[in-house]
Order: structure tokens, then C-alpha cells, then sequence
């Protein structure tokens, strides 16, 4: 656990970077520092590892304070990593990744073993270890960046804007393969962004900070959407509060139609009171959606429009099923199972119905689902109420 206390820096000329911050960051989770520029979240961020030291206050790791501690031993049990990577354009790829375990005199042959190593685990082919930063992309030079500070496994990683420099595409990628790593390597992880849906994406909690150095919340990103704590945390998580929000909202309780699925085999006559049918193959696999009352003959091999997006019911938020009934050209979600297989589907006003996570006065989310319906996601029924 790392703790602020009280903490203030105020620079020579004057300006307070932060104002008495008091917080936690749990151990083993992601706490995201968010907010203005010149909020003063890597101001905080640099007084864990002692590259600034508050004018009043104290920064604790452990129940320890940071400055009973060398800033050199400190940093070492602390991996940094910042935007652009920061990489030393001079050494390769794997003397990068090596940098901490040479400096604790590792033997080279284990160092570079373990360099290749991570290199995996970030996603990146061991056969780019002998190359230089510059013949890497900047999404590629980012994963070395937390490559090397993932090095002599730290149980704390400080990341500044690591994800800022790259283009939106390799940025969700990053972030996603981040998660994952997290998921195995449990560490405490403090991270600053400027970016909110960076900061709802990747905290366990989220800290919003406003310019003068004031934290103004810190909350699970679910109750930060839902209950702002006054009109700046409102104005910075913007418009689309209420959309992000269905991100928390489980699908697992959601009830599913199998009005609209058809086999292949079936007759486009025989469907013809459908306004489109989703047609399966013998597993229940989905092959696409067709206007039954525009074909003739076997659904199947009438000319078939894609997809879309499907979803599955209990991993997939409502967000990502509600994008998937738009993208879809019925206006309807198809619910999978792990194996892919029709589960059945969900239109716009189904997955709206489903209760939300805290806003006021609303069911939790494993409430009872609405009555009326059948089924529950887990277990559908034939004829159910369609969309
Ligand atoms: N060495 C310094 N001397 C004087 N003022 C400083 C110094 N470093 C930072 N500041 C000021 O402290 C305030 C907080 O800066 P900090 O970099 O922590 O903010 P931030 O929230 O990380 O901003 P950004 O998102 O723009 O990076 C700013 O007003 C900044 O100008």
C-alpha cells in the first residue's frame, strides 16, 4: 500500500503543485491519477520514488516512510515508466529491457534471458532483441519501456502517461495487453493520465485531481461516473457519462430472444412474419442475418449481411452489447456462448433495461432481472419475447 499523507509541494517560485493530498493505493491494483494539466499528478507520482520531496506531508510504502530510504535502493524495487518510453537510444533492445538487472550486477547471459522473456510477455518477438529503439515503432518502443521496468519485478510500477505517444488504435492495444499483464503479475501500479476513459479503463481506483494540486475524489471508476463529487469531477468526465457508465453494467442477468434465430435449412416462407432472421448452422454457430420476406427458398443460401459484433452474456458490459445490436443490421445483439454458439439475441430497449451499477435508486446489478420475460441469459427459451 502506498499512502500520501498530508501532502504538499510548494516550488521555489511559489507555485503549489499539490495541496495536502491525502490518499491510498492499494496493493496489487491500479490507482489512476487523472485530471487538469498542471494538476499535479506526476508531481505526486515522482514523490513515491523521491524525484520530488513534498514540503509538508509524507509519502509511506508499506507503513514506511519513502525518505527513511535511499532514493537509489528505493527506486530499484520501483519500475518507472514514461511517455515516449524513454528508452537509451544507444543500447539494444534487450541491454534496454536489462538496465536494472545489470545495475544490481545480474551476470549478462541471465540479464539478456530474462529481457527475452519479458519481451514475450509485452507482446514483442525476441528477435527484435538486438535492435536499437529507432528501428521500433512507438507502440513497440512503449512495450520495452514496460519491458524494462518490469525487469527485476518490482512489486510497485509508477507509469507517467506511458500509452499517451501512440496513435488510438496501438493505444487500446497497449492498454489491453496491459490489463492482462496485471492480471498475472498483481503489482501495485500508480498511473497518470490525462485522458478519463484511459483512467475508467485501467483503475481499480481513480483519483481526480484539479489544477492547484487538489484531489478532488478518489473513487472505483464505476461510483466515480455515477456520483461525481461536485461540478469540475462532472464537467471533466464529460458528456458521455451516462454511455461509459453502461461499461459497469453486467449482461449476465439479461433476458434473451430466440424469436429471430433460424437454421439454415429453414424456408424463407415459413419466416416470412419476421422483419430479418438470424440464421444458424447445426451448432447454432451464426452465419448473418437475412429479410426473410424478400428471399425464397432455404434461408441459408439466400445472400446473408454480416454479422456484426457479437457479445457474450456475463463477460461483455452493456456497452459492448449495445454496440453490437447497432452495428448489427437487425438493431439486435447476438448473445454467444464461449464456443460460439447462439445463446439468442437482445434488442436496444432489452439491454437498456438492465440495471445499471449506482446511480440512485437503481436495482444492483445481480438484482432480479425485469419481470415478464421467460429466461435469463444463462438459459433461453424457445419463443421468447423478441426485441
Ligand atoms: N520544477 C518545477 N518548478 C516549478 N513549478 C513546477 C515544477 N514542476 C512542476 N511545476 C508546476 O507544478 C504544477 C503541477 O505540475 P505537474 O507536472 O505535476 O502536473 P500534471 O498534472 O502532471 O500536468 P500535465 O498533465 O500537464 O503533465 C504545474 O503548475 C507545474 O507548472
Amino acid at each position: 500500500m502506498i499512502t500520501f499523507e498530508g501532502v504538499t509541494k510548494r516550488y521555489p517560485d511559489g507555485t503549489v503543485a499539490l495541496d495536502d493530498v491525502s490518499l491510498e493505493c492499494p496493493t496489487g491494483r491500479i490507482t489512476v491519477f487523472v485530471g487538469t494539466s498542471g494538476g499535479g499528478k506526476t508531481t505526486a507520482l515522482r514523490t513515491i520514488n523521491r524525484m520530488v520531496e513534498p514540503t509538508a506531508g509524507r509519502v509511506l510504502i508499506d507503513g514506511r516512510d519513502v525518505r527513511e530510504r535511499k532514493p537509489a535502493e528505493l527506486r530499484r524495487g520501483i519500475g518507472y515508466v514514461i511517455q515516449h518510453a524513454g528508452l537509451f537510444p544507444h543500447r539494444t533492445i534487450e541491454d534496454n529491457i536489462a538496465t536494472v538487472p545489470y545495475l544490481l550486477r545480474w551476470n549478462k547471459k541471465k540479464a539478456r534471458a530474462a529481457a527475452h522473456e519479458l519481451m514475450e510477455r509485452v507482446g514483442l518477438d525476441p528477435s527484435m532483441a538486438r535492435r536499437y529503439p529507432f528501428q521500433l515503432s512507438g507502440g513497440q518502443q512503449q512495450r520495452v519501456g514496460v519491458a524494462r521496468a518490469l525487469a527485476a519485478d518490482p512489486p510497485i510500477m509508477l507509469m507517467d502517461e506511458p500509452f499517451s505517444a501512440v496513435d488510438p488504435v496501438v493505444r487500446a492495444e497497449l492498454q489491453d495487453e496491459f490489463l492482462r499483464l496485471q492480471d498475472e503479475l498483481h503489482k501495485t501500479i500508480v498511473f497518470v493520465t490525462h485522458d478519463i476513459d484511459e483512467a475508467i479503463k485501467l483503475g481499480d481506483r481513480v483519483a481526480v485531481f484539479q489544477t492547484g494540486g487538489r484531489l478532488v475524489q478518489v473513487d472505483a471508476p464505476e461510483d466515480l461516473l455515477a456520483h461525481p463529487a461536485d461540478d469540475f469531477v462532472a464537467g471533466f468526465i464529460g458528456q458521455n457519462r451516462g454511455i461509459r457508465t453502461l461499461s459497469f453494467a453486467a449482461t449476465g442477468g439479461l433476458r434473451l430472444s430466440e424469436e429471430a434465430i433460424r437454421p439454415a435449412t429453414a424456408d424463407a416462407a415459413d419466416a416470412a412474419a419476421l422483419d430479418w432472421a438470424l440464421v444458424v448452422d447445426g451448432d447454432r454457430r451464426p452465419l448473418g442475418w437475412v429479410r426473410p420476406g424478400q428471399v425464397t427458398g432455404p434461408l441459408g443460401e439466400a445472400p446473408l449481411a454480416p454479422l456484426g459484433a457479437t457479445f457474450r452474456p456475463g463477460e461483455d458490459s452493456v456497452r459492448a452489447a449495445l454496440d453490437a445490436a447497432v452495428l448489427s443490421p437487425a438493431g439486435l445483439a447476438v448473445a454467444v456462448d464461449g464456443g460460439g454458439a447462439v445463446l439468442g439475441t437482445a434488442g436496444g430497449a432489452d439491454l437498456l433495461a438492465v440495471p445499471t451499477h449506482g446511480f440512485p435508486g437503481d436495482d444492483p446489478v445481480e438484482g432480479p432481472a425485469p419481470a415478464g420475460d421467460p429466461a435469463p441469459a444463462d438459459a433461453p427459451v424457445k419463443g421468447g419475447a423478441g426485441d
